[in-house]
């Protein structure tokens, strides 16, 4: 499902009537429909008729314009409604005056206080003060506004709140949230639904999420890189067909490098979790000074080769369909020289995770490496990695994180999985993918390093960077939602793995 920012809504506004011809007028009129749908269908669905009075409190720009069209509409339905403006009506857009004169000689009820509204008979409220054309912070009348409305939905115990497009106050392209921002039950949309809806804090205050129709085949403009929803509609697509001959050395040889001595249950949980995945063959690579106790803990199915120097392993990656760095591969020079080396010199698919990103800190030394390469790499830093690698600061970033994870993946060509909550996953030709699985049993230890190792198995199935990322994220968190649906937490980053093979099956019917 695609996602929309605030610069393609206001694309999309603008090309329909160039292209069609046919006004935006026209548009709001169907978005206005669409609220008064889900206005009708919530009345005649609840029991309790005498909150039968809706209220919609709006502001001068289009936001407010839709609530008007919603209004005018409920009155055909004899659903009555009252209306608080807030703002100078002359200095509204004209779509909003248009509006607002055409519901003035209507049964329309406007108010000037929303003291003179009958709280005791309200059932829905609408708030159309700001959508996507919001400036900034919440200024100080609206978040006194927003307080007062505050106080009549819990005097009256008002449950339904509902926002028209996106709530006042939510940031459409990064989800920050201004001070005096309420909570809704519900957001009614329009097209598709807004960045700021799927990332933290915006996310946590849209409530349900509805999405109406423009009325116009808007996915047919042309508007660059895309953003999407990771789900399993999208993943159902890419997942892996394996011929019925196909045989162990088919299915891909992948070698995973890591380990250290005081981190060994890292590089095991990625080589087993690509064994779980279905690679033909998986090889573990680590130092010396650990091979004998993680020859003890891994399971059989995976082959354990130890190095003493870098140019030991580099010798021994012979038969590599695709490889991973950095689960549990300490902080040291010799890591970076290796990375290095095999940035520069390993021309197959690539995996950078967790220590290896650390080793990559003089980014800037190697970008020419990445740019350079016939195919992407693939990295999976969480925040703190990703600052580490950008440096900039975590609130930073996550203030600008789909803008910051395109930036990067783009300008460095890498495949790039930030993860995060959501996580999402960024693509050198700038399209995006959030992430809408997962849960909360996922904040453990080792998750990061099962991923590592689903996404290196798929890419030595013959999967592409980008694919293997996508399916990769899918796989492992619906792994983990399938777990926490019947052990909330403590089920493992092993745990996960395991189901892995199952997703997959779901995903073929
Ligand atoms: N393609 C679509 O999806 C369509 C969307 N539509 C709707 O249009 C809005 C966007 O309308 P727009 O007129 O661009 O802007 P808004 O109505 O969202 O916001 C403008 C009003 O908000 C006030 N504002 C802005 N920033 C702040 C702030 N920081 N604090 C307080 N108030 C703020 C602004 O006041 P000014 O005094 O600054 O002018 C305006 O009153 C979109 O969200 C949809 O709902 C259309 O229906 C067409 C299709
Ligand atoms: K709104």
């Amino acid at each position: 499902m695609r996602i929309l920012s605030k610069k393609e809504t206001n694309y999309i506004d603008e090309q329909i009537p160039l292209r069609t011809g046919l006004p935006l007028a026209l548009v709001m009129e169907n978005v206005g429909r669409g609220i008064a749908e889900e206005i009708i269908n919530s009345i005649n669905s609840t029991n309790n008729k005498s909150a039968s009075h809706v209220v919609f409190i709006c502001g001068t720009g289009n936001n407010g314009a839709d609530g008007l069209v919603a209004a005018r509409q409920l009155l055909e339905y004899k659903i009555p409604s009252y209306v608080f403006i807030h703002g100078d009506i002359l200095k509204g857009t004209d779509l909003f005056r248009t509006q607002y004169t055409a519901c003035q000689s209507l049964d329309i009820k406007f108010v000037n206080s929303m003291k003179d509204i009958p709280w005791h008979s309200v059932g829905i409220v609408l708030e159309g003060l700001i959508g996507t054309g919001l400036t900034s912070d919440l200024r100080d009348p609206t978040q006194q506004l927003l307080e007062e409305l505050h106080h009549w939905l819990t005097e009256y115990n008002i449950e339904n709140l509902w926002a028209i497009d996106i709530p006042a106050g939510v940031q459409t392209n990064s989800g920050q949230v201004s001070k005096g921002t309420l909570t809704y039950t519900k957001t009614i949309t329009f097209g598709a639904s807004k960045l700021g809806m799927h990332l933290y804090p915006g996310t946590s205050y849209c409530g349900e999420i509805s999405i109406k129709p423009l009325g116009v085949p808007w996915e047919s403009i042309n508007m660059g890189p895309h953003v999407h929803t990771l789900d399993k509609d999208l993943v159902c697509k890419l997942s892996p067909i394996r011929p019925s001959n196909a045989h162990k050395g088919v299915n891909g040889h992948a070698h995973i490098i890591g380990g250290s001595k005081s981190m060994i249950g890292a590089p095991i949980m990625a080589a087993e979790a690509c064994v779980y995945t279905g690679a033909g063959k998986t090889t573990l690579h680590v130092p010396t000074d650990c091979i004998l106790p993680v020859q003890c803990k891994i399971m059989p199915e995976t082959m354990v080769q130890s190095f003493e120097t870098n140019a030991d392993l580099l010798l021994s990656l012979t038969d590599c369909t695709a490889m991973a760095i950095g689960p549990g591969l300490g902080r040291s020079k010799e890591a970076e020289s290796l990375l290095t080396s095999l940035v520069s010199s390993f021309e197959g698919p690539l995996v950078i995770d967790a220590d290896g990103l650390y080793a990559l800190h003089e980014l800037r030394a190697t970008k020419q490496y990445f740019i350079d390469r016939n195919r992407s790499v693939i990295m999976t830093p969480h925040i703190g990695e990703f600052a580490h690698l950008t440096g900039q600061s975590i609130p930073y970033i996550q203030s600008h994180y789909v803008d910051m994870a395109r930036e990067f993946s783009m300008a460095y060509n890498v495949t790039l999985v930030l993860k995060g909550i959501p996580s999402i996953i960024a693509l050198p030709s700038g399209n995006i993918y959030i992430n809408t699985l997962g849960n909360s049993g996922m904040g453990t230890g080792g998750m990061g390093d099962t991923l590592t190792g689903i996404i290196v198995s798929l890419l030595a199935q013959g999967m592409n960077e980008d694919t293997a990322a996508i399916l990769g994220v899918y796989l492992h968190s619906a792994s983990a939602d399938f777990l926490h649906h019947t052990k909330p937490i403590g089920y493992t980053p092993s745990d996960v793995g395991k189901g892995i093979g199952y997703i997959l099956k779901q995903l073929q019917v």
